[in-house]
Order: structure tokens, then C-alpha cells, then sequence
């Protein structure tokens, strides 16, 4: 991309939540890069009014390759299928967000774009139109063919992964396979080596049960799985410490020389990672033939169209898509 500066799709999400308010916010700054919004331009248009920002909608043409200036944006259109009451979901709405996805995928893919950072979508609503949908993670790996990719959350300080996503709690333990978390490991190690320049990723590795078993007192996960798995890519030239109680990895000496915790679920890690980052973390999704982050927070319903939605970390997710283009992370 010699003389090019990073075009990026930005996809605003769910309609009726703070997607389109944080994006808006987000343009009223001049901005160093091509930001290109995937959405129906009235509704873009409606929220910076009911917000009273300024606003200057500009149809993106792939000739023209510069940055935003201040209170401008370029989008692609997409149709919005319903009318959108802010705060109030609709099911109708549920195939225009994935439009929205689509298009940033395939520009992604062919590219059109040289990276996607996505606003919050609403899960529920999208099952509720008759489409599947656990997150955004899920739907790009599918749609982009990719067999398995990570879910990373970073912040200054703390990076965590997840060994498994989007699923019922009580799936967790039969989803964490020799397989997965090898391939999960894999991935890891690769992206802080290739994308965050980490030579030798030091990789904390949590238990599954309390106190990782407890020596299999609570739980054999740890004995049965997790230990063996770590021990043969230890053998095989990785760094991985574990599986270490996830209550005690989360203190400043366990943090201080690791480069990511891996946590085996969702709730295990992303907690003590929002608790001292909300609003300046972003999402990462690793393994996937393009670059994509996000928000580190959701739809916010209760506050959409209030102007007090925080963009931070919409700013977080665009620099560092940014950043992973000029791959100076
Ligand atoms: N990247 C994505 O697409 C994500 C989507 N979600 C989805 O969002 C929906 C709602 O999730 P919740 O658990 O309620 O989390 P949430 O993040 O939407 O809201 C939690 C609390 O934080 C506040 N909040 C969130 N973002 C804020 C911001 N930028 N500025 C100021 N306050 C903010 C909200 O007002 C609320 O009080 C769910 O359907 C969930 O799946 C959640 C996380 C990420
Ligand atoms: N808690 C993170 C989250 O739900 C975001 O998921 P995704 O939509 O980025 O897969």
C-alpha cells in the first residue's frame, strides 16, 4: 500500500443501539485514515441530528483515497428494511445488519478494504429474524472459510484470549479438546509473533475448574486435557505457562512478564479485562485472512441517541486496525 492510506469498513451494528452514535462521534475529529461506513446513510443521517453533530455524508468512490476530514464520513449504502425507533430492537432489521457484515467481509476479502472494525451487533435479535448468529467472531470465520480463529480483547496492560466464545456454559467443558486448544495456542502464538512483534509469546494458560483442579479434587480437565496438551507444545519450542487458577493469573505478578492470558471461556477472562479497561479496550478476532477488530462494549440500548455513548473505544479499534495494516503494532 505504498502511497494508499488503510481504507477501513466500519460497520455500525445494530441500528437501534449506540453503534451509529459512537461512529458519528467518532468523525466529528479529523481522522488519519479512509473510514468508509457500511450502512443506510438516512439512519446515519437521522442519528447525527437526533444527536445535533454535524454530519457530511459522502458516497465512497474507491477512486478517492484520502482521510476524513473533521465531521465527514463516506459509506457505502445499505438499505435498512425497517424504520428504526432508537432503544426498541427489530427483528426486521436483523438481515440489514448482516448485509452490512457481508459487504465488509467480501471488501475485506477481495481487497476493497484493507481492514473492518465492526460496532456492536445484537445477538438475540439477529436469531430472532431466523438467522443463526453467536457474534461476529463465529459469522466471519464462517463466511470467510477460515476453520478456526481467536477472540482477543486487549488493553494497556492486559491482553486476553479465549479458548472458546459464544456458548452455553455448560458446553464448555466438551469444547475444550486437545484439538481446539491446540489450534487456539497456534493461532495465539502466531499472531503476538507476526502481528504485535512479540518474538517469544509467554502465554499464561488458565485452569477450567477452581484452582485448576485442585490436583483433580475439583474438576479433571486440567489433568485430562489442558496439561498434556500444554506440555507436548511446550516440548515443541512454545512458552506456556499453566494451567495456573484463573483467580490468582489475574494479580500484577502473573500479568506483569505474560503477553496474553488465555482463558478457557468467556466469562472467565473478559470480566477482569472490562473491569480495567471499559471504553479503552478493543477486540481482536486472530486467524482470520483479513483484519478486523471491534468495541470492546455492546448495543447499550439504554443510552442510544443520548450523546452520552463513550466512542473511545471505537478509536481504540480503528487505530489499531490501523496499526495491524501498517503492521506497526
Ligand atoms: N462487539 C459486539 O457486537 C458486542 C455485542 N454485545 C451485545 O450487546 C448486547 C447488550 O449487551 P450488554 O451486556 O447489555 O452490554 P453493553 O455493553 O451493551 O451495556 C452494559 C452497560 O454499559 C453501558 N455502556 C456500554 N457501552 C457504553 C459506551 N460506549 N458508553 C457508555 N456506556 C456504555 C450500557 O449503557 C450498560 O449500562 C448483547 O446483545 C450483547 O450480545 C456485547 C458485547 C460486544
Ligand atoms: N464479549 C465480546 C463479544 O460479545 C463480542 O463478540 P463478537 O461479536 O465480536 O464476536
Amino acid at each position: 500500500m505504498a502511497n494508499r492510506i488503510p481504507v477501513i469498513a466500519v460497520t455500525p451494528g445494530e441500528p437501534a443501539g449506540i453503534g451509529p452514535d459512537v461512529v458519528i462521534k467518532l468523525c466529528q475529529q479529523a481522522l488519519s485514515t479512509q473510514v468508509v461506513a457500511i450502512a443506510d446513510p438516512t439512519l446515519l443521517a437521522d442519528r447525527a441530528a437526533r444527536l445535533g453533530l454535524p454530519l457530511e455524508l459522502k458516497e465512497y468512490d474507491a477512486t478517492t483515497n484520502r482521510a476524513n476530514n473533521a465531521q465527514e464520513l463516506f459509506y457505502v449504502p445499505v438499505s435498512l428494511a425497517a424504520k428504526v425507533e432508537v432503544g426498541k430492537l427489530n427483528p426486521a432489521n436483523g438481515r440489514y445488519i448482516l448485509n452490512t457484515l457481508d459487504i465488509a467481509i467480501d471488501g475485506c476479502m477481495s481487497k476493497r478494504f484493507d481492514a473492518m472494525v465492526t460496532a456492536p451487533v445484537h445477538k438475540g435479535v439477529i436469531n430472532d429474524a431466523g438467522v443463526p448468529f453467536s457474534g461476529h467472531t463465529e459469522y466471519l470465520a464462517e463466511r470467510s472459510n477460515t476453520e478456526k480463529v481467536v477472540m482477543m480483547l486487549a488493553t494497556e496492560g492486559l491482553r486476553v484470549a479465549l479458548v472458546t466464545t459464544h456458548l452455553p456454559l455448560a458446553q464448555v467443558p466438551a469444547a475444550i479438546t486437545p484439538h481446539t486448544l491446540e489450534q487456539v495456542i497456534k493461532i495465539l502464538h502466531k499472531d503476538l509473533h507476526d502481528r504485535f512483534g512479540v518474538e517469544q509469546p509467554l502465554i499464561k494458560v488458565c485452569g477450567l475448574n477452581p484452582h485448576a483442579g485442585e490436583s483433580g479434587h475439583m474438576g479433571r480437565e486440567e489433568i485430562d486435557v489442558i496439561t498434556p496438551t500444554l506440555n507436548r507444545l511446550n516440548a515443541s519450542g512454545f512458552t506456556l505457562e499453566g494451567p495456573l487458577p484463573a483467580d490468582t493469573v489475574f494479580t500484577p505478578k502473573h500479568m506483569a512478564n505474560a503477553d496474553t492470558i488465555l482463558a478457557m471461556y468467556h466469562d472467565q477472562g473478559l470480566p477482569v479485562l472490562k473491569y480495567k479497561g471499559f471504553h479503552n479496550a478493543v477486540n481482536i478476532t486472530l486467524g482470520l485472512p483479513f483484519i478486523r477488530t471491534s468495541v470492546d462494549h455492546g448495543t447499550a440500548l439504554d443510552i442510544a441517541g443520548t450523546g452520552t455513548a463513550d466512542h473511545h473505544s471505537l478509536a481504540y479499534a480503528l487505530n489499531q486496525a490501523v496499526l495491524m495494516c501498517k503492521n506497526t503494532v
